[in-house]
């Protein structure tokens, strides 16, 4: 039984987030931080009749929030609005990132550290390169969260093929994603041959009658690639995907505190992590680097399939890369080469600081 920290509690994502967590058997204390509203949320929440103890922290109750958490979860910072990519989030989530995990690595050292602020591909550098000027990074602690990259995949799949013959909950074993979390770095892996060939039988025969297909493989990964924008654009400027990223963030963090337990998890799960720090991940650095031509020091944080112990990343599967096929290594050399000036935008912010 663990404390769990929410910091950006009362957003969006933050409270349903909470009320998922409040439900995990696991949870003995819930720690809803955030800079507004965190009391109320956590009064609300504290009225479920599940075991786990609520308590709400206000803006300059950061380091009690946090104080002793076993799992720590930040979905804190501004969404995006149309028109904007999640880079354009970046001046202000980073400071706020930043900020959150300092705090954690001097009240929570031995947390484990789930970032789901944007843009991720740059948060999680920034967490990790804070943790290490301070001193306080230990592998595989810090996890940026991609499972709705996953949910989603597994959505519009089953979508593609027809939804009323292939149900959406038992896509899993079918696709996974891995690379990045925005637009191109995003790359959904069909691993089910019958169910890729089909998606590429629709595009060809659609472009023999001079048009593109709606549930071909290329709307496939372009809906993957750009969900995000499908649900920022359908809220019209007031914000972007809550309710389908809390049930994501919650199921990656069930997975986490399955592990902190000792508890099966349900196998290796997508995340994006810093390579260098765990195993398995200089051996994926080359790989990728012999696959896309550029130098494996350069694919420094990437997302995939990720084996867990007591709770943090310990080890980075490569096996998925012998069945990429070749259109997924084209895309797969598109997320590479747009990953590396993400995450150097991230490591400059915290080298800025110092
Ligand atoms: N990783 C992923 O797959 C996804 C990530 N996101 C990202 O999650 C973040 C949050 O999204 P929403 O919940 O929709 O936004 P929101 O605006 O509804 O909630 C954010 C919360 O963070 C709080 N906050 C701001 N500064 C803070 C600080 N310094 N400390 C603590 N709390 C602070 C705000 O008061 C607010 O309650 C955004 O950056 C968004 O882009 C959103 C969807 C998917
Ligand atoms: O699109 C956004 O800004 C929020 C997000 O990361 C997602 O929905 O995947």
């Amino acid at each position: 039984m663990v404390k769990v920290a929410v910091l950006g509690a009362a957003g969006g994502i933050g409270q349903p987030l909470s009320l998922l967590l409040k439900m995990n058997p696991y949870v003995s204390q819930l720690a809803l931080y955030d800079i507004r509203l965190a009391p109320g949320v956590a009064t609300d929440l504290s009225h479920v009749n599940t075991n786990a103890r609520c308590r709400g922290y206000s803006k300059d109750e950061l380091n009690a929030a946090v104080s002793g958490a076993k799992l720590v979860v930040i979905p804190a910072g501004v969404p995006r609005k149309p028109g904007m990519t999640r880079d354009e989030l970046f001046r202000v989530n980073a400071g706020i990132v930043a900020q959150l995990v300092t705090a954690v690595a001097q009240n929570a050292p031995q947390a484990r550290i789930l970032i789901i602020s944007n843009p991720v591909n740059s948060t999680v550098p920034v967490a990790v390169e804070t943790l290490r000027a301070l001193g306080a990074l230990s592998p595989g602690k810090v996890m940026g969260v991609t499972t709705l990259d996953v949910v989603r995949a597994q959505t519009f799949l089953s979508e593609s093929l027809g939804a009323a013959n292939y149900a959406r909950d038992g896509m899993r074993r079918h696709v996974t994603v891995v690379g990045g979390h925005s637009g191109k770095t995003i790359v959904p892996l069909v691993l089910n041959n019958t169910y890729r060939a089909r998606l590429i039988a629709a595009d060809a025969k659609a472009a023999k009658r001079g048009g593109k297909a709606a549930n071909g493989y290329a709307a496939f990964v372009h809906r993957v690639q750009f969900g995000g924008d499908e649900v920022v654009e359908a809220k019209q400027g007031a914000g972007s995907a809550t309710l389908s990223m809390a049930l994501a963030g919650y199921r990656f963090a069930e997975q986490v505190l399955k592990s902190i337990h000792s508890e099966a998890t349900e196998g290796p799960v997508p995340c994006f992590v810093h390579l260098p720090s765990i195993a398995g991940g200089s051996e994926l650095q080359e790989r990728l680097a012999a696959l896309s031509g550029r130098e494996s020091r350069s694919i420094e944080y990437f997302a995939a399939p990720v084996r867990l112990e007591h709770g943090e990343a310990k080890h980075v599967e490569c096996a998925w890369l012998d069945a990429v096929h070749k259109e997924e290594q084209a895309l797969l050399v598109t997320a590479i080469a747009d990953l590396e000036a993400n995450v150097v935008k991230g490591k400059r912010f915290v080298q800025s600081k110092m």
